[in-house]
């Protein structure tokens, strides 16, 4: 489903933010990335989501070299890789029902579909009442939601999130990662890059730790680090 097969990434000021990345990921996998700030977390995200290009290797995407997919085609990717940040990033100026409605209508879905479509999402992460809210009306915690919402909403067969609870306290950060196992158990892949040690130990999935740009450790039912 995903490969990074030798992915090196080298910014143009020299820095080598990845080296020799070589990594299978599964279709229906859930895996956090760790490591400390600078490891290359954020750079393997961007990669996947085709914002920056590796300086050598490749990567696979559900059987397709995205490396070589032309940039007019990077709604492709769009479609195959939802995500989620830290900060939200939603549209002040547009409700939660607008807010999710936009990522289906900038891929050309069909208005029938569209308002088929988002109210199901939006029970989905338990927010339909609040459809008409703008953001500035919501809590941290339904921000996220209403951005999980928008970044499943083309049934994405990946789902990146980056840092997704971040700025939430520990039980919002919870409510959250219920709603990531549950978009995970309904077959979505799941990458989660994250510093939220209590959440990795106790969810004991797949852990990929990077250290200085390399892979550290990958571990099936991992924790965040060990204590030595
Ligand atoms: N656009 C850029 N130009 C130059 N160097 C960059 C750029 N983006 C990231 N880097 C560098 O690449 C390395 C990896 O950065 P990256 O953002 O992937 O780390 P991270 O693990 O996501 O960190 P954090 O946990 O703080 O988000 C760091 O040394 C960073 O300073």
């Amino acid at each position: 489903m995903i490969k990074f097969i030798n992915v090196s990434k080298v910014y143009k000021n020299g820095t080598k933010a990845l080296e020799n990345i070589n990594i299978t990921i599964d279709k229906g996998e859930f895996v956090f990335i760790v490591g400390h700030s600078g490891a290359g977390k954020s750079t393997m995200t961007k990669l996947l989501l085709k914002e920056i290009e590796p300086t050598s290797g490749k990567i696979i995407l559900e059987d397709k070299d995205i490396t070589k997919v032309k940039n007019r085609r990077i709604p492709y990717i769009r479609r195959k890789v939802g995500v989620v940040f830290q900060d939200f990033r939603l549209l002040p100026n547009k409700t939660v029902y607008e807010n999710v409605a936009f990522a289906m209508e900038i891929i050309g879905s069909h208005p029938m579909e569209i308002k088929k479509r988002v109210p199901e999402v939006l029970e989905m992460v338990e927010l339909g009442e609040k459809a008409n809210d703008y953001p500035d009306q919501l809590s941290g915690g339904e921000h996220q939601r209403v951005s999980i919402a928008r970044a499943i909403v083309n049934n994405p067969p990946v789902l990146i999130a980056d840092e997704p609870t971040g700025n939430l306290d520990p039980d919002t950060a919870w409510e959250i990662m219920k709603i990531l196992k549950g978009i995970n158990g309904r077959g979505t892949t799941v990458l989660m890059a994250t510093h939220a040690k209590d959440i990795v130990n106790c969810m004991k999935r797949r852990v990929v730790a990077l250290e200085d740009g390399k892979v550290a450790r990958d571990e099936e039912k991992g924790v965040y680090e060990y204590e030595f």
